[in-house]
């Protein structure tokens, strides 16, 4: 699973963090031991009120002993993919006994783990496992299997593939235990079949007597089973094929006889086959292992579009918007199946991303956030077709940094950090200040054993995962903007050769400043949680006596008009130079247009059958390719709301201007009259001038008199930068700005007409 991001002239990287040597190993009876010195997995402290049941670690191969219990059972259990079917069965027996039906008013699940208390109004609880359960359980025990490399082992073997697909068809599920007890016996006894080593496998001999004596045998073993032969094995996954390879290898040194090599070939050929089944059974079990409530479900089928709603997403989740979403997404491209990731560890990663998104308690800066650009980047991905361009790392890099971009953000920019002498801003050199955190707190979680996603990750795709995520995270700090529209509008002039971290940089960066792309109602709310986010910065930077930012003084940001900078000079120009990019990109590789007419649900069956992206045909003529712009009709449209809401603002200002002329006026004509002055004074504080919604002033309510002479549009005096209408400028960047604001004709003296200059406010 190679990548091609470039690593050129980057310095080594350190393999998957690995706390111990996995030496997961399969009982006999087909029960899965706990790698020696392995954690336990913690308590399920954090989460306050929990939505989903997870089954542990299906791929990693956990012990059902160390299930988690994520979140909460919902009463009437449904996935996205298999819709309407029923719930795995949580039979957590140890051998295959079958144990009996709790109690109904016990608060525990067949598997002994505390489920969260039925909420009022919805349907009973399951009481325990039906007759099918137990027919099920029965005949998939594997108690008294044959031994793996006896002769029967292979008939017991094929059947339990048969049966398996008969229950997973009638029932739509399997109870991961004995799933994986099954599966990993079958692997064993595929494993000796396909190693056909006849010195040392005495079964093999008698196989290949049996054979001869009756073909027929042999045919049914390859013939007889659908499933198996169905797949093509071109259609293999790398890391299948990394390891026929060696297996091959390894069969080929001790192979002489020409007939030897045609046996150990079709041997090769089955275990491919055999391989593809275990691994769609293996993706099938980890899509039903976690459970959606129906209003998940729900939006979940619009998961793939630009309007999708986080924040509807994040109230049907209790609060969870970020796991949900990360999740589902990884599961839509097939992640946990190609990583090896189990669902135990990520959904403990997750939970600790969530946990780091709410350190600070931010209005903006939250996990709804790092939930809303990782979605954003999957409409992005999805949506244009640009996923094809990607190798399977890249969107794993992709969906990662994309969850992680903001991890432990503080709430405040790189510039309070550097202003305020933050231990962030020491430890990092005042560059990049938290971009650097959120990365380097975000692969810290993975040092620990149970939040490590990338632990069966090989070395090299690590090192080109760890590669990627670093550039684009890093990529999201707004001082590198305007550095990368202008490289990229270069790499688009000869456009045969873009770079893939910095395309992926520039898509996650313009992800992260999408909100004014997208429709009105997610727009204005996203605005008010990051104003009032920038006026709590604006509260501390007064408390310790720093001047206001940017945008951070709630008394006197005009936020429409800063909107209308935001817009017209940061996001638009990123979505242009993000499309056209993407025109650039997604032509030759998708010359049939994007995936847009489908759901994302069935990407991996689609590129599983079409082959990998970098294989499509690239001999025909690339035609006039375009992505849908789709953002383009809500920047236009907000604009036009926030210009509304500008010159509504304007009459309000001057109209509070106008009432502190008065003010003034009549505060200097009492000077002139001190007699009068006690008396003025008085009947002012007792019915203050009032300001009505369109602007004119009318006595008996009070009016902020603080504020600052009026900030005409015409009037150049009122100068913010584009960094200010960010909010977020670099002091490296002010600093440049200074130097070069004089000069005529740079881009950095364009102006943001009504945000009012903070020279003028003299602090
Ligand atoms: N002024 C302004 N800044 C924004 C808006 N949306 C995002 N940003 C800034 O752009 C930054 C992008 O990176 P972050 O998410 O860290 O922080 C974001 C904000 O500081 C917006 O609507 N208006
Ligand atoms: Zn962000």
């Amino acid at each position: 699973m190679g990548s091609s991001v470039s690593t050129k002239g980057r310095s080594k990287q350190a393999a998957p963090p690995r706390n111990r040597v996995h030496t997961e190993t399969t009982a006999s009876d087909g029960c899965i031991d706990v790698p020696p010195g392995r954690k336990s997995p913690r308590p399920d402290k954090r989460t306050s009120e929990p939505a989903v049941v997870v089954e542990q670690d299906a791929v990693r191969g956990q012990s059902r002993n160390q299930r988690q219990h994520i979140g909460s059972l919902k009463p009437t259990p449904t996935t996205v993919a298999n819709s309407g079917e029923k719930n795995a069965v949580e039979n957590d027996t140890q051998g295959c006994s079958v144990q009996p039906p709790k109690s109904s008013s016990s608060n525990e699940s067949v598997s002994g783990k505390r489920l969260t208390p039925r909420k009022k109004g919805s349907p009973p609880r399951r009481q325990g496992p039906s007759k099918e359960d137990l027919t099920m359980s029965l005949e998939l025990c594997t108690d008294n299997l044959p031994p793996t490399d006896s002769l029967e082992a292979l008939e017991k073997a094929s059947k339990r593939i048969r049966k398996i697909c008969t229950f997973l068809q009638s029932r739509g599920n399997v109870p991961s235990n004995l799933l994986k007890r099954n599966l990993h016996y079958i692997a064993d006894v595929l494993e000796i079949v396909a190693t056909d080593d006849a010195s040392t496998d005495s079964r093999k001999s008698k196989v290949h007597q049996e054979t001869k004596n009756d073909p027929s045998k042999d045919r049914r073993f390859i013939d007889e089973d659908d499933e198996l032969s169905e797949v093509e094995p071109d259609a293999v996954p790398m890391e299948v094929r990394d390891w026929l390879a060696s297996t091959f290898t390894r069969s080929a040194s001790v192979t002489k006889s020409g007939e030897k090599e045609k046996k150990t070939f079709r041997s090769i050929v089955q275990a491919v086959r055999a391989a593809n089944l275990v691994d769609r059974l293996y993706r099938r079990m980890s899509t039903s292992a976690v459970t959606y409530p129906p209003t998940v479900m729900k939006l979940f089928k619009s998961l793939d579009d630009w309007s999708f709603d986080v924040f509807a997403l994040n109230e049907a989740t209790n609060g969870q918007a970020l796991r949900y979403v990360t999740y589902e997404i990884m599961m839509r491209y097939d992640l946990l199946a190609k990583f090896k990731i189990g669902v135990g560890t990520l959904f403990n990663f997750l939970e600790a991303l969530e946990v780091g998104y709410s350190k600070y308690q931010n209005p903006y800066h939250n996990l709804v956030h790092g939930a809303d650009v990782t979605q954003t980047m999957h409409s992005i991905l999805f949506q244009t077709g640009l996923v094809q361009w990607l190798t399977d790392v890249e969107i794993f890099a992709v969906v990662f940094s994309a969850a992680i971009h903001d991890f432990e953000h503080t709430g405040e920019t790189n510039n309070f950090h550097v202003m305020s002498r933050t231990e962030t801003a020491l430890v990092y050199n005042d560059r990049a200040v938290q971009e650097n955190h959120h990365i380097s707190a975000a692969f810290r979680l993975m040092t620990d054993d149970n939040l490590n996603i990338v632990y069966n990750m090989s070395k090299d795709d690590y090192k080109d995962f760890r590669t990627l995520v670093i550039d684009m995270v890093l990529a999201t700090d707004m001082s590198y903007h305007f550095a990368q529209v202008k490289q990229m509008k270069s790499l688009l002039s000869c456009p045969d050769n873009i770079d893939k971290a910095k395309a992926l940089s520039l898509v996650l960066h313009t992800a992260d400043i999408s909100h004014p792309a997208k429709n009105w109602t997610l727009h204005e709310h996203w605005t008010e949680l990051l104003m009032e986010e920038f006026f709590r910065q604006g509260d501390k930077e007064q408390e310790l006596g720093l001047p206001f930012s940017p945008l951070c003084d709630r008394k006197t940001t005009m936020v429409a008009s800063s909107q209308i900078g935001f817009i017209d000079f940061i996001v638009q120009p990123s979505f242009e130079i993000m499309s056209d990019m993407l025109d650039k990109v997604v032509a030759p590789i998708s010359p049939r247009g994007s995936l847009a007419n489908q759901s994302s649900a069935t990407i991996s069956e689609k590129v599983e059958a079409e082959g990998s992206p970098q294989n499509g045909d690239q001999s025909e003529e690339p035609f006039e390719f375009k992505v849908d712009r789709v953002w383009d009709g809500h920047l236009t449209g907000n604009k036009v709301k926030w210009k509304e809401q500008s010159t509504k603002d304007q009459a309000e200002k001057e109209a509070r201007e106008k009432a502190a002329q008065k003010a003034k006026e009549d505060a200097e004509k009492r000077d002139q009259s001190p007699l009068d002055d006690k008396a003025e004074e008085k009947k002012d504080a007792e019915n203050p001038p009032k300001i009505t919604a369109n602007g004119t002033v009318s006595p008996g309510n009070a009016v902020d008199l603080k504020v600052k002479p009026s900030t005409s549009p015409e009037n150049d005096d009122q100068v913010s930068t584009k960094e200010e209408a960010v909010g977020t400028a670099s002091p490296e960047h002010a600093e440049k700005r200074t130097t070069e604001e004089d000069k005529p004709g740079k881009i950095e003296s364009i102006t943001v007409k009504s945000v009012t200059k903070r020279k003028e406010s003299g602090v």
